[in-house]
């Protein structure tokens, strides 16, 4: 392959020492030049190589700028002294930001400052670096941003100011803040009110239920602008534009931290500058042609949903919530009868027991882009037959459960560093439906207890998991009368009028639907998975730190 000419190259000082300073093939990289050669750089920064050789590429480049140059100059965040000689000799600096990769996915921003003997030099390079940027579309220039200042342990806006809000300005990236005054508040604003052609994205601080109003928000009002009716469960969604970045400050951040690997503030930041992309799906639910909500990480009837309702009466202790109203709803050992029929995801590459997970770049997910792309062109006869066909492979399970869980991705979290369905895919239009039969306390505790470890927690006899594209549940006191004798459907009629007045008791016998962390009003829902419905900035958690691959092979 032809070789590209170097933009830039100097011998430029760095920390009192003269650097080979290189931009070319859009990185920037910068080696100890001979004479400099036995004092070798240390610290594990990104694409550090073991001579004392460093790059970075310009899309992971903060920002850059020219420098005051003291005695005493700031790298690295340490203050270093300079000898008066080379203040002397190289009495001009400039300043680049970057992203530098730290343990398990976690981002941090560095600075590194060249010296350079002359002010034109100084300012060429800066001028190159910044044209470079501009070269780069995918970044967000204008964002909107939501706070919720009572998310997690209600330090949102704490996190925004303080680490947050000082790289977007680094970054040149302006903002409108919103800290939100009550629930659905950004859902509200995003729906009707915001003007959206202003931005590059939308931004929310907190955790899943925040990231949930925004979907809603954005979900509607391209549906809405689009003459698509949410109500009808046949309607194929239209994608929004925007992309979403969020900045965790929840309870249990788990869309963060299955996008990105890690639920790090500095972290996700960086990933909203640098204008990363990552698509997801969304399920629809609904009942009785009713819209309910929609949802991108757990769906969960029995345990979580119960967990979730438990929880809801102790927001007050925070985070912690999870844990308590968890071991007493593992106590209380609760089962649910219905009926669970779903349509299994068949045209696809992956399987729920598979043990490669998705990952940034992933190719099942890939493989999903292009078909969506190819069914775009689909006339309208051949969805039919399409339907027609489907119509004919739908599964139906009727048994009793502890929990019946589809999630839509991994649902990676500190809590379950794998996930509830770890080789779930981000963006492949299906979800894995868990289904956990009624078992002993001890049985279930061991599935429970295999989502911290490394066993396979669908490796039990009482469940099983299914990769699917639409599924519906009936709880058994909804089931048409023709399935049940008539004492029955006597109770049936009965505790359907008590679910509208849970006074009278019989509400135990169900449970409710988790949805991301929300209560559902219905128990008996019919779910469809949109395929890449919104776009997160986010990349997928990253398989390798960088400075484990070499990122300049050329370099040694
Ligand atoms: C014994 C240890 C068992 C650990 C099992 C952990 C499985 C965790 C999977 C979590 C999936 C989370 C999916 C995300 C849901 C969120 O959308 C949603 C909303 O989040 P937000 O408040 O941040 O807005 N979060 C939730 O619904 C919370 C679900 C968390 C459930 C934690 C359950 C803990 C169970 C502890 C059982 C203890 C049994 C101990 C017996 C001795
Ligand atoms: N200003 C506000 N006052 C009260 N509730 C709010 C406000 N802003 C957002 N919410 C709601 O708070 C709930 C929890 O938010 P979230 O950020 O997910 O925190 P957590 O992860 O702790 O549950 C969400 O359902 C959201 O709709
Ligand atoms: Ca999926």
């Amino acid at each position: 392959m032809e070789k590209q000419p170097k933009l830039l190259s100097s011998q430029l000082l760095l920390k009192n020492r003269l650097f080979e300073v290189t931009l070319q093939r859009a990185t920037l990289s910068w080696k100890d030049t001979p004479a400099a050669g036995r004092r070798r750089a240390s610290g594990g920064i990104n694409g550090t190589l073991k001579v004392g050789s460093y790059c970075v590429p310009v899309s992971e480049i903060i920002a850059v700028r020219e420098t005051e140059v003291d005695s005493r100059t700031k790298d690295d965040g340490r203050w270093q002294k300079m000898s008066q000689a080379s203040a002397g000799t190289h009495p001009f600096a400039f300043t680049v930001s970057y992203v530098d990769r730290g343990s398990r996915h976690r981002w941090r921003c560095s600075d590194v400052t060249f010296h350079c003997p002359d002010g034109a030099l100084c300012h060429q390079w800066v001028q190159t670096i910044k044209e470079q940027l501009l070269l780069l579309t995918n970044r967000p220039k204008h964002l909107l941003v939501y706070i919720n200042p009572f998310g997690g342990k209600q330090q949102g806006k704490r996190i925004y100011e303080q680490k947050v809000a000082p790289l977007f300005s680094r970054a040149s990236i302006s903002t409108d803040v919103i800290v939100t005054e009550r629930a659905n508040h950004a859902r509200d604003h995003l729906r009707t009110d915001a003007d959206l052609k202003k931005y590059d994205g939308v931004v929310c601080v907190g955790g899943d239920g925040m990231f949930s109003e925004v979907i809603h928000g954005l979900i509607s009002r391209t549906q809405r602008e689009a003459g698509v009716d949410e109500n009808c469960p046949e309607e194929k969604l239209v994608p929004c534009d925007l992309r979403i970045g969020i900045i965790p400050a929840g309870s249990t951040d788990c869309i963060c931290y299955a996008t990105v690997g890690v639920n790090d503030p500095i972290t996700s930041a960086l990933h909203i500058i640098v204008g990363d992309s990552q698509a997801l799906d969304v399920c629809s639910v609904h009942h009785n042609s009713t819209f309910l909500r929609y949802s991108v990480s757990l769906l969960g009837y029995g345990f979580y949903g119960d967990v979730l309702t438990d929880s809801e009466r102790k927001r007050w202790m925070g985070p912690a919530r999870y844990d308590i109203s968890g071991l007493k709803t593992f106590l209380t050992h609760n089962y649910y009868e219905g009926t669970v029929s779903f349509l299994p995801a068949t045209d696809i590459l992956g399987t729920p027991r598979d043990k490669t997970k998705c990952r940034a770049g992933c190719y099942v997910c890939q493989d999903s882009e292009w078909r969506l792309s190819e069914d775009k062109q689909l006339c309208k006869l051949d969805e039919d037959v399409l339907d027609q066909e489907e119509d004919g492979r739908w599964q139906v399970i009727r048994s009793k459960f502890l929990a019946i869980n589809a999630a839509s991705m991994s649902c990676a979290c500190p809590r379950s560093p794998k996930g509830l369905s770890p080789a779930a895919h981000l963006a492949d239009g299906t979800a894995d439906l868990i289904l956990v039969r009624k078992c002993s306390r001890l049985d279930f505790l061991r599935h429970l207890l295999r989502h911290t470890s490394k066993d396979d927690q669908f490796d039990l006899a009482f469940v099983e998991v299914h990769r699917v594209r639409r599924f519906r549940f009936t709880p058994k006191h909804c089931e048409s009368d023709s399935e049940l004798d008539l004492k029955e459907s006597g109770k049936k009629l009965f505790s359907h009028i008590c679910r509208d007045h849970p006074a009278c008791g019989c509400a135990t016998v169900n449970s409710n639907w988790n949805c991301d962390g929300e209560i559902l009003q219905h128990a008996a829902i019919e779910v469809r998975v949109h395929c890449q419905l919104v776009k997160l900035f986010a990349r997928g958690i990253e398989e390798l730190p960088v400075f484990e691959d070499p990122c300049c092979p050329s370099a040694i």
